[in-house]
């Protein structure tokens, strides 16, 4: 901030989850006050960040529209969403309530209440299978899940709604996220699923073992192949979302990836060379929803936001992942 300037305000949805809360610390951390809504519906209010304006509210909910109108911040960040691929297979109405309808609201209540800005969560997911070319912009959409669609249509109504009203938005759609907070402010909390939590709670004892799901997969060593981004690098991005939203920018569609893909036994073997607690390796079933490899093409946001990531080595997103579960572990220790 330059001096004597007045902060800039950003309004995170979700804050009390994975992304929301690492947004918010990299917003505090480049001093712009920062309110945030959450239902706790999967969040914990123990991930808010301490200096966040809290309150627990639903992204339609009244309450919600009422706090963006009292007064309208420089900046919506959308977070809020459910983002379990396995539980959008078993309940996909819950998915497009959430990250379809609700969302739709909360972009209605934003431009209505005056917001010029929104950067919005979106996914590679929207993409679906991708074969062996990393993925740009223009690539074709066919989700492969109700997560998927569920979040394509919510950029379809974040476009239609900026379309409408004038309102601007930059949608990342992020691909695989992972890491924690370098200094371990915060990190994935319990309950996720997601391959490299799975494999930093292994890597300190929480786990005896890891399932791969799927080892027939046409990649070279037959299981699925990712592009990781830490989560540090992908809040940067927010950030510079945001600048460039306020000088003016118009509205765009960018991916958020490394352009490097590893696969789920590359990231297995990585963990196991770090050398720290050994744990079996089984071989599963494919999981329904999931594909055989995705990798992006992110030229395009790497250009206009002038970004590049500065954590993109898989052993230090499993270094900053693992420092965090021996965190929370000896925080629990230390408490009981
Ligand atoms: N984690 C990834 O690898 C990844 C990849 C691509 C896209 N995304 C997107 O990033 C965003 C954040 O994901 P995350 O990994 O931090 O998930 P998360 O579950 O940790 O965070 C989501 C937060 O939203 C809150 N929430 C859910 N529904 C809400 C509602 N109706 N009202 C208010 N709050 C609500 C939850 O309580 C939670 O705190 C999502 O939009 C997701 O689709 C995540
Ligand atoms: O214990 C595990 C966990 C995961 N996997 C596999 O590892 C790969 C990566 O799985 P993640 O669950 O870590 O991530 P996904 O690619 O399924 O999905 C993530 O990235 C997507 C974008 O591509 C979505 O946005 C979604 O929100 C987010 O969960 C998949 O093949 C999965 O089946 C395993 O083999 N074992």
């Amino acid at each position: 901030m330059i001096a004597g300037q007045a902060s800039r305000r950003a309004f995170i949805s979700g804050v009390a989850g994975y992304i929301g809360s690492h947004a918010a610390l990299c917003f505090l951390d480049a001093g712009w006050q920062v309110i945030g809504i959450d239902d706790l519906s999967t969040g914990h209010v123990g991930c808010v960040p301490m200096g966040v304006v809290f309150h627990q509210s639903g992204v339609s909910d009244p309450e919600t529209a009422a706090l963006l109108a009292q007064s309208p911040p420089d900046v919506v960040l959308h977070f809020a969403a459910k983002t379990s691929i396995d539980e959008s297979i078993a309940a996909p109405g819950s998915y497009y309530e959430t990250n379809t309808g609700q969302a739709a609201r909360f972009f209605e209540a934003a431009a209505r209440a005056g917001v010029a800005n929104i950067v919005h969560s979106s996914t590679a997911a929207v993409y679906g299978e991708a074969g062996d070319q990393p993925v740009d912009e223009g690539f074709r959409l066919r989700p492969a899940s109700p997560y998927g669609r569920s979040k394509l249509a919510a950029e379809w109504a974040l476009s239609d709604t900026c379309r409408a009203t004038g309102m601007r938005h930059v949608i990342l759609r992020y691909f695989n996220v992972a890491g924690a907070d370098p200094l371990c402010r915060s990190g994935p909390r319990g309950g996720a699923q997601h391959l490299i939590k799975v494999v930093a709670e292994a890597a300190v004892g929480l786990r005896d073992r890891v399932r791969i799901n799927g080892t027939d997969y046409a990649t070279p060593d037959g299981t699925a192949i990712r592009d990781y981004v830490h989560v540090s690098d992908l809040v940067r991005a927010h950030l510079s979302a945001a600048e460039y939203l306020l000088a003016g920018g118009g509205s765009v569609t960018l991916n958020c990836g490394c352009g490097r893909g590893y696969s789920v036994r590359e990231v297995i073997d990585a963990t196991l060379a770090l050398d720290l607690h050994r744990f079996a390796v089984t071989d599963a079933a494919r999981r329904p929803g999931d594909v055989a490899r995705i990798v992006a093409n992110s030229s395009r946001m790497m250009d206009l936001l002038n970004w590049t990531p500065s954590h993109d080595r898989l052993e230090t997103i499993l270094e900053t992942s693992v420092a965090w579960e021996q965190a929370m572990l000896n925080r629990a220790r230390a408490a009981s």
